[in-house]
């Protein structure tokens, strides 16, 4: 079914009013997008912050007749004549195939490729990860994702335990078994990365030697020599006395979700158990790496 669509540039401040109005109008759907180039990372829990130039963009089933709607705007005190929109048409695509499309089979270091499940496999004689993320986060085409997997790359793994924090569609886990770790543990809060870990790695063949849990799940006293967080700054400081017991004395560690000017106080924190290096960065983010001291 096609649609129509209305973009109205507004301020943080009158976005939400201006949404209930046109949900009352028969809109079917609204979304804010940033007007300019404002980035917001890590809202706090049960902050929704806007952008300072925000675009209300509110879908109406097509044909519909949007002139008296832009009328009624521009009677409002906070509007006036100075409505700045823009109608256009939106064809019907089928998103999850168009998303398909265009992901590819990825390099990562130099033994690593990230293969759609639906795509051919460029180099069988690879280390190979067929993947397909499902609803959990880990494709590799995010720069913190990357950043682990070429750390995992850069590893002597064969024969080591491994954990990733976080482990989202179970991408890391399931690199490094395939890479020559003996066992890996998956932990999440979300029980839809736990399905799509444990998907992925029955999808590789790796599964028996894949423990995955929900973080009330994990077994006590828990340890392993490679240990990989791509998650938050915020969450990662939190979880710094819950994470640093997960790591035997010289063993590794890869925290990511960082951004570059997270890097230095996230690295401050870890360093009282880990021998930390510098940062590495791609794009605005960064990961850290370090060895466990024996303390
Ligand atoms: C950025 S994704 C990373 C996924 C994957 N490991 C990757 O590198 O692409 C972060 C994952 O951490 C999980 N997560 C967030 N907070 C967590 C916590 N406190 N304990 C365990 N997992 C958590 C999220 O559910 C999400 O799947």
């Amino acid at each position: 079914m096609p649609w129509i669509q209305l973009r109205l540039h507004t301020s943080s401040e009158h976005a939400d009013t201006l949404s209930d109005l046109l949900l009352e109008e028969g809109s079917v759907s609204i979304t804010f997008e940033d007007g300019k180039d404002q980035p917001i990372f890590e809202p706090k829990l049960g902050e929704t912050p806007l952008w300072d130039d925000t675009v209300v963009v509110a879908l109406f089933d097509a044909p519909f007749d949007l002139e008296p709607v832009v009328a009624m705007l521009k009677t409002l005190p906070f509007v006036g004549d100075n409505l700045k929109y823009k109608i256009e048409q939106v064809e019907d695509k089928d998103w999850v195939r168009e998303w398909m499309d265009n992901f590819h089979p990825i390099q990562f270091g130099k033994r690593l490729w990230i293969c759609p499940s639906w795509r051919e496999v460029p180099d069988p004689d690879a280390v190979n990860v067929i993947l397909d993320p499902g609803l959990a986060f880990g494709t590799g085409t995010h720069p913190t994702t990357a950043l682990c997997l070429e750390w995992l790359d850069s590893l002597e793994l064969d024969n080591k335990d491994v954990i990733d924090f976080g482990c989202g569609s179970g991408i890391l886990a399931v690199a490094a078994l395939k890479l020559g770790a003996a066992k890996a543990t998956g932990i999440d809060i979300d029980y839809q990365a736990i399905d799509a870990s444990k998907a992925n790695a029955e999808r590789n063949g790796v599964a028996e030697r894949l423990a995955l849990y929900l973080p009330e799940a994990q077994p006590e006293g828990l340890k392993a020599e490679v240990l990989v967080a791509n998650i938050l700054a915020g969450p990662l400081k939190e979880l710094a006395p819950l994470i640093q017991v997960l790591v035997q004395p010289g063993g590794k560690l890869a925290l990511s979700g960082l951004l570059r000017e997270q890097a230095e106080e996230v690295r401050q924190c870890y360093a009282q158990w880990f021998d930390m290096d510098e940062p590495a960065y791609k794009d605005d983010w960064s990961r850290l790496t370090g060895v466990r001291k024996s303390l």
